[in-house]
């Protein structure tokens, strides 16, 4: 288990991190996920101990690798690091490399593992050549098999696909799948690609200024948004602002929006709305649909259609707030139409708490 409490970390007068929580169980991989400058790489350098915190601890395994006034020397840390930039030595071939770490064992021993581990990575036609003789995404699997080679207990691995094309980075996400569940090591991986994280994450730890805002598997954090923020990484992009009308019956709520209630469901809206309150509802596009404008529905009038290669993307105004749906029906212009939507589209926040 690699287990961390009150990380704080400051440069200068800058507070980067306050505080950070974090445990993530042997074996399961847990992605750090935020935008730039969050502080996800300052906290995956304080755990290799290139840097070193303010503030908190940092244990693998009950061993301790840091506390306030100690920190365990980097290179006696069971871990490894995969860097953005794979920094793979240039004057050594990809055997040299990988078997770097590997210079107390004898001489075969040493070539056996090294050939195990480029035939994992794939990568064993490379073994003679220099890091210039090969692609990206090769570099990458000599930086990750390097990693390997030592038998950490814990991986960490920042921005590792970043410098690759996009076809690349979906492959290694597959490969990266593949890999984690085959080596089974706890692994610290960083990213500011929500879906990369979410492909092969046990735990998607989402982090703003920071801190940590949520974290837990990605199906539940996706599905239950702690904020708006992360409601727009998970796809609830749509948004409509209201007010709170009435409680609606047992499961449901009205909520104003320019003088029309909308029905959303109760597990769609957080605790402790007060009645009144502003709000942002936000939603999924791909789970709206357009209907009869019946009695009951959210109606709006249409303000585009514009033909998209197989559906019509309308855009319906609604009271002054503007949104756009998917439909396999070209809408006429001014028209009303109705708007419904799946019972999982829609999540709401109080304004100023989003
Ligand atoms: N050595 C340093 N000296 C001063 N400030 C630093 C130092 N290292 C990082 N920072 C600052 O700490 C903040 C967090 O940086 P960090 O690299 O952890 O962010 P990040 O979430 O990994 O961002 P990115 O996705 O852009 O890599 C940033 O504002 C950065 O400028």
């Amino acid at each position: 288990m690699l287990t961390i409490t009150g990380l704080t970390k400051r440069f200068a007068e800058q507070t980067i991190l306050h505080g950070v929580d974090l445990s993530v169980p042997d074996g399961a991989v847990a992605c750090l996920v935020g935008p730039s400058g969050c502080g996800k790489s300052t906290i995956l350098r304080l755990v290799a101990g290139l840097d070193v915190p303010d503030d908190g601890e940092i244990m693998i395994g009950g061993e301790l690798l840091s506390t306030p006034g100690w920190a365990l020397e980097p290179q006696k840390r069971r871990l490894n690091m995969v860097f953005q930039d794979y920094a793979l030595w240039p004057h050594m071939t990809v055997a040299q490399i990988v078997g770097y770490g590997l210079r107390h064992l004898g001489r075969s021993a040493r070539a056996e593992r090294v050939a195990g581990l480029l035939d994992k990575m794939q990568i064993s036609a490379l073994a003679d050549r220099l890091p210039a003789q090969i692609s990206g995404g090769q570099q990458q699997r000599v930086a990750i098999a390097r990693a390997l080679a030592t038998d950490p207990d814990v991986l960490l691995l920042d921005e590792p696909l970043s410098n690759l094309d996009v076809q690349l980075r979906l492959e290694m996400r597959l490969e990266f799948a593949r890999l984690f569940a085959e080596v089974g090591k706890t692994v610290l991986y960083v990213t500011h690609d929500p879906l990369e994280a979410c492909s092969f994450a046990d735990q998607l730890v989402v982090m703003k200024a920071g801190r940590i805002e949520q974290a837990g598997p990605p199906e539940t954090l996706f599905a239950h948004p702690g904020s708006s923020w992360i409601a727009t990484l998970a796809g609830f992009e749509t948004r409509l602002s209201g007010q709170m009308a009435d409680l609606n019956g047992a499961d449901c709520a009205g909520i104003n929006i320019a003088g029309q209630i909308m029905h959303v469901p109760l597990d769609g809206l957080r605790d402790g709305i007060a009645p009144q309150a502003d709000v942002l509802v936000m939603l999924r596009p791909a789970a709206l649909r357009l209907t009869e404008p019946t009695s009951g529905a959210l109606t709006g009038k249409v303000t585009g259609a514009l033909f998209e290669g197989r559906d019509w993307r309308i855009s319906l105004d609604i009271g002054g707030q503007s949104l756009s749906v998917m439909s396999d029906q070209r809408l006429k212009l001014g028209e009303i139409a109705g708007l419904s939507f799946a019972r999982d589209a829609a999540v709401v926040f109080p304004v100023g708490t989003e």
